[in-house]
């Protein structure tokens, strides 16, 4: 059976210019991903990586430069319009800026009937009304009646927030990709998000692709599901969140781990710290040769200067990394509960 979406060799590659200096940017190299019904996937990597770049290649937002999206195995890129559109709204973004994503001079009412009208999803006002009030008591925004008249700026972020989900899941998605959705709400009212998404995926079967930089989060959310680790535009290590979390193989997946503080003083004490090389960030626009990683990595040797090191298995996980084998097992004792 096919794979709801797949990426097959995909890469992405934008044009820049620096002090009119013309240059490309591989925001996105080779990546090879394939995500199934109902699941839940983090992919998780620093700032500049291109994950929000792989957020719009998997929503039809951004053509591949080389490879294919595949929907339900077909060629997103070659199907005719009745299907596109199919695709389109079955594979729905959450974006970061609730602010920017909601027309300011349209009520939430305004917002969230114009898709399910236009989709024909609903047909009338009564419906279309009933139907607005169902979305809003699915993302906990109670009594709905209290928000259909308000304006986005009338809402704080985490509500905001949660019309956007509902705007999302008024198409009757089969996946929803949510690009950092809650790193602009306040700290507190985060858990709340993650908690709505992960009550949308139980009791709706909707797949989420939860793209951040905060691997706490995507633990969180994504405890029974798989977790994509990004660098550089490539994917360096993909396995359940169970697996890669417990036992991290790559250098740079290790190194996130140590940086993420440890508020137990006794935990603390365990905790080793991978000793980079270099704290830099080489620039995507001009990546190292051979392993990306390898002006930072301590364990990095000639053959990672010289070679590119393919995405492989390394028992049930992938990781990309010539030394998987190796170098020390890196004990997790941040997030390990
Ligand atoms: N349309 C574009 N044109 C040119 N360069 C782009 C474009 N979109 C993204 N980039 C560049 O591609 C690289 C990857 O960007 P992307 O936004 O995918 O990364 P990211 O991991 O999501 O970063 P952040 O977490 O900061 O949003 C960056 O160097 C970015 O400047």
């Amino acid at each position: 059976m096919s794979h709801l979406l797949e990426l097959n060799d995909v890469s992405v590659i934008f044009k820049g210019k620096t002090d009119g200096v013309k240059h490309t940017i591989p925001a996105m190299v080779d990546v090879n991903l394939k995500f199934n019904q109902g699941e839940i996937v983090a992919l998780v990597g620093e700032s500049g990586c291109g994950k929000t770049t792989l957020g719009k290649v998997l929503t039809g937002l951004q053509k591949p430069t080389i490879g294919e999206l595949f929907y339900k195995g077909k060629n997103v890129w070659s199907m005719n319009k009745s299907e596109f559109a199919e695709y389109r709204s079955s594979v729905q973004l959450v974006q970061q800026d609730s602010y920017a994503a909601l027309n300011p001079a349209k009520t939430i009412y305004q917002s969230l009937s114009a898709p399910i009208l236009q989709n024909k999803i609903v047909r009338g006002k009564k419906a279309t009304h009933e139907k607005v009030c169902e979305l809003l008591r699915i993302v906990e925004l109670t009594p709905p009646e209290q928000f259909l008249e308000k304006y986005p700026h009338q809402l704080s972020g985490g509500q905001r927030q949660r019309v956007l989900m509902a705007r999302a899941i008024s198409l009757n998605p089969k996946l929803v990709v949510a690009d950092e959705p809650v790193s602009m709400v306040d700290v507190s009212l985060r858990l709340s998000i993650l908690n709505l998404m992960e009550k949308l995926n139980k009791e709706m079967g909707i797949a989420f692709i939860y793209i951040t930089h905060d691997l706490a989060t995507a633990r969180y959310i994504a405890k029974n599901g798989r977790l994509a680790v990004m660098y550089l535009g490539k994917i360096v290590e993909l396995g359940s969140v169970r697996n890669v979390l417990a036992a991290p193989r790559h250098p740079y997946l290790q190194a996130l781990l140590t940086a993420v503080p440890v508020p137990d003083p006794k935990m603390a004490k365990g905790k080793r710290e991978l000793p980079l090389k270099s704290l830099e960030m080489p620039s995507i626009s001009n990546p190292p040769s051979g392993c990306a990683f390898n002006p930072r990595c301590p364990y990095a040797d000639e053959t990672c200067v010289l070679v590119e090191p393919r995405l492989r298995f390394h028992g049930d996980d992938l990781v990309a990394c010539h030394h998987a084998e190796r170098i020390p097992e890196w004990k997790l004792v941040t997030l390990a509960k």
